[in-house]
């Protein structure tokens, strides 16, 4: 047998202690309490004082000999017997993780143990050995179905990194003479608002169902959140679709706005499009939004709110200018870099570019 992974090895209730003596040692210093134990396919249960004469309570592989000095052993089904080969076991008993670019290693998730005890073990036995090899910030993703995980890694040493539905990720830097260079986790959330306006100069406006009472009744561009993966492009328009029904097609970004401590101590960037509408019919999302409509350009830009607020008032300024030919906005272009082999929007305008068809600046959105 040349390699045994964490999950090849059975975890069962029965412990012995000359077996436990000779298997527990790297384990030292491991939590014993609650009495328990596990087993693949039962699953946990409690070890009574007569399951056992130790007082440790976890062990992996089938004791299957009676005496100390033949050590019998089962993994997978498969008698082993000599104290070799178990120190070879407990050598290889750690988690899977791959190197990455940086010298850490992230671990394989969905290789973690399966019981929180055999988890502090592994992982104790993980970190000595990254130590030993020099490695440097561990990456460690906990699924929620193991969350149970999460306070013996944090005992560990281990910090929050970041969290979604379904996991959180853990990190830890393990040099101790340098400061950790895991970079932090995302900073900032995206948003997307509209400009729409149509040939009788009307732009497309919504009112927020829930809003901070200083904008309350507010007519205001539609505005969200792009979703994870998708482009400002897509989610202006899938946005403006979601809250007014009305279908679009994008032209430009416009500007775009950088503001600190939004969400949670998140910063925010705020990118305002320009779309042409290719339908006119309103039907609003009435969870998010209150009501919705074609309002005249200047009726829109009278608006107390508009006139007295600066970014509201230099955003119209600037469509204005767009549609005057005076500005131009950035569009976007579909580029793979070598530098990552990833596909990519990158948002620039051509003006000097007569022939390039994705010249907007010089066509008319009237
Ligand atoms: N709404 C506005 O007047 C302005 C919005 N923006 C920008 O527009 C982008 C999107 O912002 P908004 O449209 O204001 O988003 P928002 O805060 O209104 O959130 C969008 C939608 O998400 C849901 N939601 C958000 N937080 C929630 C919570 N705590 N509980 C339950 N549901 C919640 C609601 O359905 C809400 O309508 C951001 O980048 C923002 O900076 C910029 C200037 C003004």
């Amino acid at each position: 047998m040349d390699s045994i992974s964490v999950s090849e090895v059975t975890v069962i209730g029965r412990t012995h202690l000359g077996f436990m003596h000779s298997f527990r040692q790297p384990f030292s210093g491991v939590p014993m309490s609650p009495k328990f134990c596990y087993s693949r396919v039962e699953g946990p249960r409690a070890i009574s004082s007569s399951d056992t004469n130790t007082t440790s309570q976890f062990a992996y592989g089938e004791r299957t000999a009676a005496t100390n000095s033949d050590l019998g052993y089962k993994i997978n089904g498969v008698n082993l017997k000599s104290r070799t080969l178990i120190s070879s076991v407990k050598e290889r008993l750690l988690l899977d993780a791959n190197d990455d670019a940086y010298g850490g290693v992230i671990v394989d998730h969905e290789k973690l143990p399966s019981n929180p005890y055999a988890f502090a073990s592994i992982l104790r036995a993980s970190l000595s050995d990254w130590r030993r090899k020099g490695k440097k910030g561990v990456w460690l993703k906990l699924p929620v179905e193991q969350s149970e995980f999460v306070p013996i890694a944090i005992k560990e040493g281990f910090e929050y990194h970041h969290a979604e539905k379904g996991y959180v990720m853990l990190t830890y830097w393990i040099p101790e003479e340098e400061p950790s260079m895991l970079p932090a986790n995302a900073s900032h959330q995206v948003g997307v608002g509209g400009f729409v306006l149509n040939q009788h100069k009307e732009v497309l406006v919504v009112q927020e169902k829930y809003c901070a009472p200083s904008i309350t009744g507010l007519w205001k561009l539609p505005t969200g959140f792009i979703n994870e993966s998708e482009e400002i492009f897509s989610g202006a328009v899938r946005e403006v679709k979601e809250e007014t029904g009305v279908d679009t097609e994008f032209s430009e970004v416009i500007a775009f706005r950088h503001a600190h401590n939004v969400a949670f101590e998140k910063s925010d960037l705020f990118f305002i499009c320009m779309l042409r509408p290719l339908s006119d019919k309103i039907t609003i999302d009435s969870l998010e939004i209150e009501a919705a409509k074609w309002m005249p350009l200047v009726e829109f830009v009278e608006q107390p709110m508009i006139r007295e607020d600066k970014m509201f008032k230099r955003v119209i300024e600037i469509c204005e200018a767009r549609l005057s030919h005076r500005y131009c906005g950035l569009s976007p272009h579909r580029l793979v870099s070598t530098f990552d082999g990833k596909p990519s929007s990158l948002y620039y305008n051509v003006v000097d570019d007569d022939h390039d068809p994705s010249n907007y600046c010089n066509t008319d959105f009237l």
